[in-house]
């Protein structure tokens, strides 16, 4: 490894996600954590200083990051864009659950730092959505099926991830999302169903299934561990950092690395 290493913020950082950034990058030399950002009262998490959000144009300049990496919750990742503008810091958001007016911040902010977001940032995931766009393409006419399995404490559904599979699906077929069934309510076909399950401490399981033609495909991914999401995100605030203002993906990352 050349260079200095990247230095991060991260907001969220006594979250789940945000702690297991903060630990994953200890193992890594290209990226140091040297500060986050969280509304919890704690002052430091595995030894990084913690920071109020309403104190984060100060802290930004105390320790000067070069990519910030957010997984909060909406409001949390828009309370704190126009602090990174202000400091030129690189952002990296991994928050799923944006409506359309806060996506649209998000691109206004990519006009002034590079901006680079993820519903998933798991490489397999990455390479799913490929294959999900070269199944749907191949396969007319077959049913489609799309399901998401998560922990009990997630608060957005269906995930950020399925949404992005359905958006790459609807891509290559003109489906309408039909959210659960009940009662009488036969299948169309020209529609999707999706399915959300929320129960225990399940990393993140999504699967998609394509049936006819006396066969039934299906493309799925089980994320193990919180630290591929944390891996991945590390590995795009090291690739982003410093680039021009713009809207960036992950694939983009992997296409690179
Ligand atoms: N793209 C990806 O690969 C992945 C995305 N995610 C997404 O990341 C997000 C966070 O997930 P997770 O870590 O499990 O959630 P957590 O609730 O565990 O963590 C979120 C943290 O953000 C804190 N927070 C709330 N408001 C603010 C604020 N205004 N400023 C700073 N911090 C704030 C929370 O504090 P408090 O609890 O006190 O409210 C909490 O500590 C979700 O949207 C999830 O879907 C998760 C995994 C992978
Ligand atoms: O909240 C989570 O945990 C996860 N959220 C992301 C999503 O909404 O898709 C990614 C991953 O599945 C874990």
């Amino acid at each position: 490894m050349s260079g200095d290493p990247t230095r991060i913020a991260v907001n969220g950082a006594a979250g789940r996600m945000g702690q297991t950034v903060i630990e994953t990058a200890t193992d890594r030399e290209n990226v140091e954590v040297v500060v986050g950002i969280d509304v919890a009262d704690a002052e430091t998490v595995d030894g990084v200083p913690v920071a109020d959000p309403d104190d984060a144009v100060d802290a930004f300049a105390e320790y000067e990051p070069d990519a910030l990496i957010d997984f909060t919750v909406p409001d949390a990742t828009l309370g704190i864009v126009d602090a990174c503008v202000e400091h030129g810091v690189a952002v990296v958001v991994g928050t799923t659950g944006f409506n359309e007016d806060q996506l649209s911040y998000l691109r206004r902010t990519s006009e002034f730092v590079p901006v680079l977001k993820a519903t998933n940032f798991s490489r397999g995931i990455q390479v799913l959505l490929r294959t999900v766009s070269e199944a749907v393409g191949a396969l007319d006419g077959y049913d489609l099926e799309l399901m998401e399995t998560h922990h009990n404490q997630k608060i957005d559904a269906p995930s950020g991830t399925a949404k992005t599979i359905l958006e790459t699906v609807q891509e290559e077929r003109d489906v309408d999302p039909v959210y659960g069934r009940e009662g009488h309510a036969p299948r169309e076909d020209d529609e999707i169903g999706v399915l959300v399950r929320r129960a225990g401490d399940i990393r993140g399981e999504h699967e998609l299934v394509l049936a006819g033609n006396d066969e039934v495909f299906s493309l799925s991914h089980r994320a193990e561990d919180r630290g591929v999401f944390a891996a991945g995100a590390l590995d795009a605030a090291a690739w982003v950092a410093g680039r021009n203002p713009d809207w960036y993906t992950f694939g983009a990352v992997i296409d690179e690395s």
